[in-house]
């Protein structure tokens, strides 16, 4: 079994919870409560910082250029104007100014945070994949129901689109093959790490969903 398999496995039941999670039954079938989706988005919006921070670490810490390039393409793509889904969605919603930009974290929100931030303190490749092969795969995988008709207001169809178009998609597959890849050429203790860093993750994901409805 290749290693990605394996720490998805590992953490098979955070990981069903997280993607068949009640927030995402009901983004497919566009019911979730404003209140919910407000408090999702203005949380969710506070990791792009953090998230950029690590991608950073993962094209330092790369072991070649061919996976440095794929992660600065990645990173130009999510830190570009083009995607304006967040301000649209803030707009729709109503959300301050203030709550956009310094919402009180949550606990969930500040663990991930600092999740983040331990993974790249580690200077070490294979612990930025392990989190960046989660909080990418694990959205991928709630995402990708393609038999599904998308939900009528953008505010829930674009969410799910953002993540599990075919650009994303083939993101995903190599991360995954490349965590696989980094796996296979890493000394034991290299992998327990990585594998640490993976299961934190995932539980993390879960505690979000949850917490969103509390
Ligand atoms: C709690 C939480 N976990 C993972 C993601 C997915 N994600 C995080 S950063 C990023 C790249 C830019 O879209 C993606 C897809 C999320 N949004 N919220």
């Amino acid at each position: 079994m290749s290693f990605s398999e394996e720490l998805r496995q590992a953490n098979a039941g955070h990981w069903e919870a997280a993607t068949k999670h009640r927030f995402v039954e009901e983004i497919f079938a566009g019911t979730v409560p404003d209140d919910v989706m407000r408090r999702y988005l203005t949380q969710d919006y506070q990791f792009i910082d953090r998230f950029v921070a690590l991608l950073g670490m993962a094209i330092a810490t790369a072991d070649r250029f061919d996976s440095r390039v794929r992660f600065a393409q990645f990173a130009a793509m999510i830190t570009s104007d083009e995607n304006t889904y967040f301000l649209r969605a803030f707009d729709a919603l109503s959300v301050a100014e203030a709550e956009r930009h310094h919402p009180v974290l949550s606990a969930p929100t500040a663990a991930f945070l600092a999740l983040m931030q331990e993974a790249a303190a580690t200077n070490d490749y294979a612990n930025c994949l392990a989190v960046l092969t989660v909080a990418e795969g694990l959205y991928l995988d709630w995402a990708d129901r393609p038999d599904t008709t998308l939900p009528p207001a953008f505010i829930h169809a674009e969410w799910i689109t953002l993540h599990n178009n075919d650009g994303f998609r083939s993101f995903v597959t190599w991360l995954r093959g490349e965590l696989d890849r980094i796996g296979a050429v890493s000394e034991a203790s290299r992998r327990e790490s990585a594998a640490y860093f993976f299961g934190r993750a995932v539980a993390l994901e879960r505690d979000f969903f949850d917490h969103i409805y509390a």
